[in-house]
Formats: structure tokens, C-alpha cells, sequence
């Protein structure tokens, strides 16, 4: 068996062609144009990647976007009142703080300084907590996006057993929130959990995100099962892999996202969304 590949970068070029479309109507209207406020705090190299393609992608599809480069030694309290004074200004829809944050500053507190009607990372525990709730509002964008991708084979994911290794607040929680509203049975695994290897033998649905390059053996992918592998590992010779064994789990896969070009695009394409879905529901 040869598993159909999931073209997430084709995916996320129509959602963007989509939204594109949607802000043309706004200003066609005499609307504004939704705001995006990107802030990186130093200057971490692949950071700075990341944040280039959400500028441009923002540009794109006709937002405003709004970019603060703040040293690595910029204080806490400082990043704080840069995050207010976002909070109060009505050209922004949307407040991205890149992660991870200098050692220095605590994630928890910036992120719950963001307003929650701005917070299009839906990283904030209001937003989560609605996730949870099966009353969603701004959902976080990797599993947003990984969630679209589903959509996207047709397969109806009620009562499939999803199995999701990787536990963080960013992809592996949410992850399983968004599979639940879905209908599925879920297991999170993550670094405590014995014999990981019973769990994802189990998997109709196979999220995979913990930074480890080809971490699950393509052997243990249930024959059939969709398999989204959020991994994005540079190896030493330049070459971009996954956390899945992308040949061998081919062989046995129903469907499988590639990297790059698979669940990477559609994180940013969910960006745009929530930030256009920010400003039509709660600012316009
Ligand atoms: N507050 C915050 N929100 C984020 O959403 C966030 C973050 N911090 N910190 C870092 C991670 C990482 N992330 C990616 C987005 C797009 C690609 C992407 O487009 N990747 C392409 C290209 C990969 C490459 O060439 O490096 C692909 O997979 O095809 C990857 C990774 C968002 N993140």
C-alpha cells in the first residue's frame, strides 16, 4: 500500500487565496483591513525564518502587519507594556508573541497578557479552556491547521481511535481537544508513557510532534491510519525531516502530511484565519 499524500501546502495556498478574497470584500466596502502585530524577542535564527513567512504571508492576503524586534535582553515589564499597548490599539486584530521567549521571561505571563479577543495564537488559557469546552473560539493554529488537513482526505473521524504523541501546551494538548470535538477516542502520549509503541500500533489517526527526527518507525503505523507528523527536524547534511520514518510509514499509511510542505504551511494559513476571524467577530 501507498499512502495518498496530504498537500499542505496546496491546502494552505487555497485557504490564503480564500481569506485574500474575504479582505478584498472588506475594503471594497470601505472596511479596514485586519492587523497583525508579530513580536520576536532576540534573535534565534530559525525564529526569525518563522516570523519572515508570517509577515509576508500577512502581506499576501492584504492584512496590515506590524513587526516589533525587540532585543534578547529586553525585560520583562518591557515586553508587558509593548503587549498593552497593542491590547488598546484598535488597527490590531491580532497579537503573535514568537516562542520560545528568552530564559528570562515567563511564556505563562505574556501569554495571558495578551487580550483574549487578540490572542490569535489561541495559546490563552481563556481560549484554550472554550477548546475544551466544545465552545471554541480562537483555536490554536497547528492543531487548527492539522484539523483542516483531516477535513481534507473526507474521512469522517468519528469514533476512529487518534492517537497523539507529544503532551505540549502549543500542539500535543490542543491537538487532542480538537480530535475529541471530533468525535475520536483519544491517547496522548508523551515522555512518561510506556511501551509507546502499543499505543500508536492502535492509531487510525497519528499525530506526531516531538522534535525528534524519524522518531516513530514507519513499522508501527496501523496499515490504513492517517498520519500527520508535526515534526520539523533539520539533520546534520541540511536535509528537512519529520518525527514520523516518511518512507517505510508511506508503505503502510492510508494518508501522511510530508515535511516540509505539510502541517508547517497550514499553521500559518490558520494564523490568518484567526486574525480575520478576530476581526470580523469581535472588532468590527
Ligand atoms: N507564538 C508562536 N506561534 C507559532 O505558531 C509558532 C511559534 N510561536 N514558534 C515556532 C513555531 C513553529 N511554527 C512554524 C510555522 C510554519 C512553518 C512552516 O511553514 N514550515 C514550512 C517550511 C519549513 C522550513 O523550510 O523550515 C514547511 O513545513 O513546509 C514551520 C513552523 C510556528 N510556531
Amino acid at each position: 500500500m501507498t499512502a495518498t499524500l496530504i498537500d499542505g501546502k496546496a491546502i494552505a495556498a487555497s485557504v490564503r487565496r480564500n481569506i485574500a478574497s474575504q479582505v478584498q470584500t472588506r475594503t471594497q466596502q470601505g472596511l479596514r483591513a485586519p492587523g497583525l502585530a508579530v513580536i520576536l524577542v532576540g534573535s534565534d535564527p530559525a525564529s526569525q525564518v518563522y516570523v519572515g513567512n508570517k509577515r509576508k504571508a500577512c502581506e499576501q492576503v492584504g492584512f496590515v502587519s506590524k513587526s516589533f524586534d525587540l532585543p534578547s535582553d529586553t525585560s520583562q515589564p518591557e515586553l508587558l507594556a509593548q503587549i498593552d499597548a497593542l491590547n488598546e490599539d484598535p488597527t490590531i486584530d491580532g497579537i503573535l508573541v514568537q516562542l520560545p521567549l528568552p530564559k528570562h521571561i515567563d511564556s505563562a505571563t505574556v501569554i495571558e497578557r495578551i487580550r483574549p479577543d487578540k490572542d490569535v495564537d489561541g495559546f490563552h488559557p481563556y481560549n484554550v479552556g472554550r477548546l475544551a469546552q466544545r465552545i471554541p473560539v480562537l483555536r490554536p493554529c497547528t492543531p487548527l491547521g492539522i484539523t483542516h488537513l483531516i477535513e481534507s482526505t473526507g474521512i469522517r473521524t468519528q469514533g476512529l481511535h487518534a492517537v497523539v504523541v507529544g503532551a505540549s501546551n502549543i500542539v500535543g494538548r490542543p491537538m487532542t481537544l480538537e480530535l475529541l470535538l471530533g468525535g475520536c477516542t483519544t491517547t496522548t502520549c508523551h515522555r512518561f508513557t510506556k511501551d509507546l509503541r502499543h499505543h500508536v500500533e492502535q492509531a487510525d489517526l497519528l499525530v506526531v510532534a516531538v522534535g525528534k527526527p524519524n522518531f516513530i518507525p514507519g513499522e508501527w503505523v496501523k496499515p490504513g491510519a492517517i498520519v500527520i507528523d508535526v515534526g520539523i527536524n533539520r539533520l546534520a547534511d541540511g536535509r528537512l525531516v519529520g518525527d514520523v520514518e516518511f518512507d517505510a510509514a508511506s508503505e503502510r499509511a492510508g494518508h501522511i502530511t510530508p515535511v516540509p510542505g505539510g502541517v508547517g504551511p497550514m499553521t500559518i494559513a490558520s494564523l490568518l484565519q484567526n486574525t480575520l476571524f478576530a476581526c470580523e467577530q469581535y472588532h468590527s
